[in-house]
C-alpha cells in the first residue's frame, strides 16, 4: 500500500483528487455507498478516507421513574468499508481512527488490525464527543488529545507496542495524518494555542495534514503561510465541502464553526430552492479548487458524505 505522502510526491505537482465516505447507518448495505462513490473513480483518487463513528448514548425513561442509559452505535464498520474500497477499487483507504471511545489497548488492537489487512494510512484524531453530550470526555485509560494518539502509532512504527512484556513484535509502518483547523478548533482558546497543539501533532510524529472545510480560500492561505513560518514542513491538504442545500448555510458554520463569505451568503440567500443552492455550491467550490490548485494545493480533499454528483460535476471542471 502506498502512503498518502508518496502519493503526494509521485504527483510530482499534478494536485490529486480525493474523497472522504461516512459508514452508511446499520442496517443499510455497502452497496449504496459503492454504488455512490463509483462515478468518482473516473478522477482517479489514490486514496479514500472513511470516517469512524463512536457509540452513542440514548437514555429510555423506565416506568419506576428511572433512566436506562442505553449504548450503541449508529455507524459501524469503518474497518470493513476500508477492505471493500480497496478490493473493489484498487483505491488505498484511510481509516480515521479516535481517541474517543477507546482505551489505549483497544487502540492498538484496531491498529493491529489494520496492519493484518495491509492498510498503513490513517487519520488520527480525537473525534466529537460522544452524542448526545457536549463535552469530550475520554474513556478510562484512553486518551484526550490527538498528539497521544499519534505518538502511540509513531511508537509502534518503532516497534513500541504498549506493554513491555510483548516482545519481538513487528514494528507498523503507519503514514499518520492528522486535522489542522484554518479557523481554529472552537474548543482552542485562541489561534495561537490551537497552533501549537497542531505543531506537537507533527513533533509527535504525523506526516500531513487535513484541513478542516472552509470556503474562503484565504483562510487556508493564512494558515499554511502560519505553518510554514512555525517550522511546519509537512503537506497541508485543504478539506471541501460544496454547499448543498440553503439549510446549510446556518448549519455549516454550527457544526464546523467556520465563517460564510458575505458573497456566498447572498448567492445562497437569493436561491429559490435548494436545487438551486446547490448549483451555487457547486460554482463556489470550483472557484475555490481552480484558485487552489493554482496556489499549489497538493490534493484536493472532499468530503462527499452522500450524494456524490455534486463532487463529480466539479471534479469535472477542475481535474
Ligand atoms: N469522526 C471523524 O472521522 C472526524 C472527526 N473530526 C473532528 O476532530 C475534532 C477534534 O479532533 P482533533 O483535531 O484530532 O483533536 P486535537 O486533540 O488535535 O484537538 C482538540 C482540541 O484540544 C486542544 N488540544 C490539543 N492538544 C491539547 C493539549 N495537549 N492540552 C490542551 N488542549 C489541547 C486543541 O486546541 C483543540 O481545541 C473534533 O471536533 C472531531 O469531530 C475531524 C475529522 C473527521
Ligand atoms: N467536528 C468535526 N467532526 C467531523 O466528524 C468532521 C469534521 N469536523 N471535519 C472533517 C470531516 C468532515 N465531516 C463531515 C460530516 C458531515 C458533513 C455534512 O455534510 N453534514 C450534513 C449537514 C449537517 C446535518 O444536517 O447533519 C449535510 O447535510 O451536509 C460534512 C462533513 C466529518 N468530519
Amino acid at each position: 500500500m502506498t502512503k498518502i505522502t508518496d502519493h503526494i510526491r509521485n504527483a510530482n505537482g499534478k494536485p490529486i483528487f480525493s474523497i472522504e465516505v461516512i459508514p452508511p447507518v446499520k442496517g443499510d448495505t455497502l452497496k449504496n455507498l459503492l454504488d455512490n462513490i463509483e462515478p468518482l473513480m473516473a478522477f482517479k483518487p489514490p486514496f479514500i478516507d472513511v470516517t469512524y463513528h463512536r457509540e452513542e448514548y440514548i437514555e429510555r425513561p423506565l416506568p419506576d421513574g428511572t433512566i436506562q442509559k442505553i449504548v450503541t452505535r449508529k455507524r459501524p464498520g469503518t474497518v470493513g468499508i476500508c477492505s471493500a474500497i480497496m478490493h473493489k477499487f484498487g483505491v488505498d483507504p484511510v481509516p480515521h481512527v479516535l481517541c474517543g471511545g477507546f482505551t489505549r489497548e483497544e487502540t492498538e488492537d484496531f491498529l493491529v488490525d489494520l496492519h493484518y489487512l495491509g492498510i498503513d494510512n490513517v487519520l488520527v484524531l480525537r473525534g466529537d464527543p460522544a452524542k448526545p453530550f457536549n463535552t469530550f470526555k475520554p474513556k478510562d485509560n484512553g486518551y484526550s488529545y490527538a498528539s497521544e494518539l499519534v505518538e502511540q502509532v509513531a511508537n509502534m512504527n518503532n516497534g513500541v507496542y504498549l506493554h513491555e512484556e510483548d516482545t519481538a513484535l513487528s514494528p507498523s509502518d503507519f503514514c499518520i495524518g492528522v486535522a489542522g483547523y484554518p479557523e481554529k478548533h472552537f474548543e482552542a482558546v485562541d489561534h495561537e494555542i490551537d497552533f501549537q497543539y497542531l505543531k506537537q501533532k507533527i513533533d509527535k510524529g504525523a506526516d500531513y495534514i487535513v484541513t478542516q472545510m472552509f470556503f474562503d480560500n484565504q483562510k487556508y492561505f493564512d494558515f499554511v503561510g502560519k505553518c510554514r513560518q512555525a517550522g511546519i514542513t509537512v503537506p497541508i491538504i485543504p478539506g471541501l465541502k460544496p454547499l448543498s442545500t440553503r439549510k446549510q448555510l446556518q448549519v455549516l458554520p454550527r457544526i464546523f464553526h467556520l465563517q460564510m463569505p458575505p458573497d456566498l451568503v447572498t448567492a445562497v440567500e437569493a436561491c429559490e430552492n435548494d436545487q438551486q443552492a446547490r448549483q451555487v455550491g457547486i460554482e463556489w467550490c470550483i472557484q475555490q479548487c481552480r484558485e487552489l490548485i493554482a496556489a499549489g494545493a497538493p490534493v484536493l480533499h472532499f468530503y462527499t458524505m452522500g450524494k456524490a454528483d455534486n463532487i463529480a460535476k466539479i471534479a469535472k471542471e477542475v481535474f
